[in-house]
């Protein structure tokens, strides 16, 4: 039997977090069903990438287009990557594309990843994955896996759960596919064009991934195939079928599995990640102040409009190693909320927390820096002109995709009108997070 597969290579944030995720991660998927004393089997994955996208109609292939700035394959990547039974993850690119490839590898910290050439179809590009992985291969360092997972690597939302499913349904069926229930109805055309009949869209599915095989159900199964499959086939689970007379599982996937192929489809996408990491809001601030200080009453609200909002007392008191922890669980937003001090020590001291992190390397982080101004004892612009900084800083720290910017609320005022200048302000704030607007990087708004 193969050794276990490898353990996840470190998450850029830190090698804390991979453990974390190993641990959270379910039982190996043939763990569920080995007797004591036999071995999990091991996992590999290939990722078909040597397409060119043309349905998307730009000139990039669709998987290096980018999304929030990172090309949008280095999110299946990090998908597949997150599941620490999958020992190998075999990609296929074009010639063309093999730098740029590496350089994604390099840049992201990819682990795990091999990288075979394409062809000039998708099985042909997936059968080229699947003879890296075959033992008969010279020189390769990669072994024949029990269990192969073939995933689009356009489809970069895929979870371990379905993972789990299809990889142990193969083991006991030979092969799995997840499968989506249709949006349209399916028809089909007479030769003049004309309606023939339509199918029964309850009773048909949409073919999706991620799929898995028996390795040797599958490399078979290619090895077999005619060229015309090879050339117009779009189907795995049939080759499966018709050459390895294996009648795939079908596993119910959820509604993200879907694959990125027209420009509507990456925007899409860009905002579903947007929406995922602007969850967790980090608000820093020096909590020893009276609780009637109004950087709490900003927290109040803040806590309303937002799901996850959580408190620290910043980077500069003992209990900044709470800082630490919440920036090692992956917070992408941070709210630090300069009190009295007009300078950017605090904030400071929180870009230099994420620059160490180098949390940043997948995700933009955003930093806005909060200002109360007390006009009554500071003149508003020897306060605007310190603050101006801020754009000096945004403008360092964006190298690292950091994005910084300013915030400057008016107090004391009356009651009325502090409730609106904060209301504004977490407006704002809430707007800058959920949008992660670059071109806001450096600015000094004002509530
Ligand atoms: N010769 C090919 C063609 C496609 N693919 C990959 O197969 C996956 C799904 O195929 P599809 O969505 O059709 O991608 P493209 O062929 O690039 O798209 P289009 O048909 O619009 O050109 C993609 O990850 C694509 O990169 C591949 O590895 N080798
Ligand atoms: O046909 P395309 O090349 O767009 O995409 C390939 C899809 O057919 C494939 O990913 C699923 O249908 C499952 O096989």
């Amino acid at each position: 039997m193969e050794p276990r597969p490898a353990a996840p290579g470190p998450c850029p944030g830190d090698s804390r977090v991979a453990e974390a995720a190993a641990a959270a991660s379910p039982l190996h998927p043939a763990e569920a069903r080995v007797e004591p004393g036999r071995r999990a089997p091991s996992v590999a994955a290939v990722l078909p990438a040597g397409g060119s996208g043309e349905r998307m109609g730009v000139p990039t292939p669709k998987q290096f287009c980018p999304i929030l700035e990172r090309p949008l394959i280095s999110y299946t990547l990090q998908a597949l990557e997150r599941v620490c039974w999958i020992k190998d993850i075999v990609v296929a690119v074009t010639g063309e594309n093999m730098e740029a490839m590496k350089g994604i590898i390099q840049k992201y910290k990819h682990q795990r990843i091999s990288l075979v050439e394409a062809g000039v179809t998708r099985h042909r590009s997936i059968f080229n994955g699947l003879r890296a992985l075959a033992e008969d291969q010279p020189n390769s360092k990669l072994s024949k896996p029990e269990v192969v997972i073939i995933h689009d690597a356009v489809r970069p939302f895929v979870e371990e759960d379905v993972l789990f499913k299809v990889v142990t349904a193969a083991k006991e069926y030979g092969a799995a596919g997840a499968v989506r229930p249709l949006v349209s109805t399916v028809i089909s055309p007479s030769a003049d064009g004309h309606l023939d009949h339509s199918l029964e869209r309850a009773r048909h599915r949409a073919s999706e991934m991620p799929q898995a095989f028996l390795f040797d159900v599958i490399y078979e199964a290619y090895q077999q195939c005619s060229d015309y499959d090879l050339e117009f086939g779009t189907e795995c689970l049939q080759l499966a079928l018709k050459y390895g007379h294996v009648n795939a599982k079908l596993v119910e996937g959820s509604p993200d599995l879907w694959k990125v192929t027209y420009k509507r489809d990456l925007y899409a996408a860009e905002s579903i990640i947007k929406e995922r990491i602007s969850q967790h809001i980090c608000i820093i601030m020096d909590t020893k102040e009276d609780e009637n200080h109004v950087g709490h009453h900003l927290e109040e609200i803040l806590k309303n409009e937002l799901n996850h909002v959580e408190v620290t007392s910043g980077a500069l008191c003992p209990a900044g190693r709470d800082l630490k922890q919440i920036i090692l669980e992956q917070c992408y937003n941070y709210v630090c909320v300069n009190v009295m001090s007009s300078d950017f020590e605090e904030t400071q001291r929180l870009l230099n927390m994420l620059e160490e992190s180098n949390l940043s390397i997948l995700y933009p982080v955003v930093v806005i820096s909060v200002y109360f101004l007390d006009y009554k004892s500071v003149h508003f612009d020897q306060k605007v002109e310190n603050l101006m900084q801020i754009r000096e800083y945004a403008k360092e720290v964006r190298k690292r995709n950091i994005l910084l910017c300013g915030l400057l609320i008016y107090y004391p005022q009356d009651e009325q009108k502090l409730q609106a200048s904060l209301r504004e302000g977490a407006t704002i704030i809430t707007t800058l997070i959920k949008e992660r607007n670059s071109g806001l990087v450096g600015q000094l708004l004002i509530a």
